[in-house]
C-alpha cells in the first residue's frame, strides 16, 4: 500500500486570536481563473512564514490581498486586528512591502531613494537617519551611487531597505532572491534572519526549497490556489514517513513511467527532462527496476543517488509533480 501525507491542516486551519495576520477563506478570481480558492492562514507575531509553491500558484495574489494592492472576492484577511478591505490605509501603514518587480528611479542615488520613501510614508529621514537604514542593509558604502549601478543583489537589498522605512514590525517579500546568485541569495538571507531576530513578523514567497527550510517558522505548500499542506519544515517532512528520495539521469517514455508508478514500494514519480525523481520505501529495489527499464531501452540509469526526503518531495508527494525551475 502506498503511504501519504496527510492533509488534515488544510480543512483544520481554524480562526486565531492571537494571529497578526489572519486570512479567512480568501477567494480570488481573474474571470474564470480561480487564483485563490478558499484560502485561509494565521501568521503569528513574530514568525517568518513562508508560502511555497510553483509558478502561478497564487503566491504573488496572495500577497497582494494582504497588502491590499488587489481586492478579492469572498473571505476576509485583517492585520493586526483591522480589516484589508475597509481600513486599508491603516493596514498598509503596518506592513513593509517588497515587491516581486520593483521599479526603482534608476537616476536617484540609494540615499535620496531612502529619503524619498521616507517622505511617502510622511517619516522624512534626515540624511543621518537614511545613511543609518542603508548600513542596517550592508548598503553603507553604496548610498552616493546611483541605483542604475548597483548589482541586482544590492538592489534587492535596497528595496528592503525601502521597505523598512517607516520602521513596520511586518514585512511581506515576495520572492526577495529570485534570479540572485547563490552569495547574493545568502546576503539576503542573513538580512531575513536578521529582521527575524529582532522580532519581525514577515511572510515571504518562495519556489526555493532550499530558502523556504531554512528561513521559515513554518511553510505553507500553495498550489493551483489552495494551500495543500502547512507546517514546520520539519513537520512536513517526518509526514514523509519512512520514504526516501532515489534521483537518477534517465529518459523513459510515459509507458515506463507509468510500469515505475505502478510499483508496490513507489508512492511518487516525476521525470522531467530526464531526470527521474522516484519517492519509495524501498530505494534499492527502485534501484534495481530503474536497472532492467534501462536494459530493456538500451540504456542505463545516470548520476544516481538516494536521499532523504526535502520539502520538494512532500510537493511531489502531494500533487504529484516537481515543483519546477525557479526562474
Ligand atoms: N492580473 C491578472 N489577470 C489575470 N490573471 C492573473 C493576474 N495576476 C495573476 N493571474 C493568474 O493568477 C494565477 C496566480 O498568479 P500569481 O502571480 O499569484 O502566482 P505566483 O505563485 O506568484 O507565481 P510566480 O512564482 O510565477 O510569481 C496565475 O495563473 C496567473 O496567471
Amino acid at each position: 500500500m502506498h503511504p501519504t501525507i496527510e492533509r488534515k491542516e488544510v480543512s483544520v486551519v481554524s480562526g486565531n486570536s492571537a494571529a497578526i495576520i489572519s486570512i479567512e477563506s480568501v477567494h480570488k478570481s481573474y474571470g474564470s481563473l480561480k487564483a485563490l480558492e478558499g484560502v485561509s492562514l494565521y501568521i503569528g507575531n513574530g514568525e517568518c512564514f513562508g508560502l511555497l509553491g510553483p509558478n502561478g500558484a497564487g503566491k504573488t495574489t496572495l500577497l497582494s490581498c494582504v497588502e491590499g494592492l488587489i481586492s478579492f472576492q469572498e473571505g476576509r484577511i485583517t492585520v493586526s486586528g483591522y480589516d484589508v478591505a475597509r481600513q486599508p490605509r491603516k493596514v498598509k501603514s503596518l506592513l513593509g512591502v517588497q515587491l516581486q518587480d520593483e521599479t526603482l528611479f534608476t537616476d536617484l542615488k540609494a540615499v535620496e531613494a531612502v529619503q524619498f520613501y521616507g517622505a511617502l510614508y510622511n517619516t522624512f529621514p534626515t540624511r543621518a537617519e537614511a545613511l543609518a537604514l542603508l548600513e542596517r542593509f550592508d548598503l553603507a558604502e553604496k548610498s552616493n551611487a546611483r541605483i542604475g549601478t548597483l548589482s541586482g543583489g544590492q538592489q534587492k537589498r535596497l528595496t528592503l531597505a525601502l521597505a523598512m522605512v517607516h520602521q513596520p514590525s511586518i514585512i511581506l517579500l515576495d520572492e526577495p532572491t529570485t534570479g540572485l546568485d547563490p552569495q547574493a541569495r545568502h546576503h539576503i538571507w542573513d538580512i531575513v534572519r536578521r529582521l527575524r531576530s529582532e522580532g519581525k513578523t514577515i511572510i515571504l514567497t518562495t519556489h526555493y526549497i532550499e530558502e523556504a527550510e531554512v528561513l521559515c517558522d513554518r511553510v505553507g505548500i500553495i498550489d493551483q490556489g489552495k494551500i495543500l499542506a502547512l507546517g514546520t519544515p520539519r513537520e512536513l517532512i517526518e509526514r514523509m514517513g519512512n520514504l526516501s528520495t532515489v534521483r537518477a539521469s534517465l529518459h523513459l517514455p510515459t509507458e515506463k513511467l507509468q510500469q515505475l508508478q505502478t510499483a508496490e514500494f513507489v508512492h511518487a514519480v516525476s521525470g522531467d527532462d530526464g531526470l527521474l525523481t522516484v519517492q519509495t520505501s524501498d530505494p534499492q529495489r527502485v534501484l534495481a527496476l530503474l536497472e532492467e527499464i534501462g536494459q530493456e531501452l538500451g540504456s542505463r540509469p545516470q548520476n544516481v543517488s538516494i536521499r532523504q526526503p526535502n520539502l520538494e518531495d512532500v510537493f511531489l508527494s502531494l500533487t504529484g509533480r516537481s515543483i519546477g525551475p525557479a526562474d
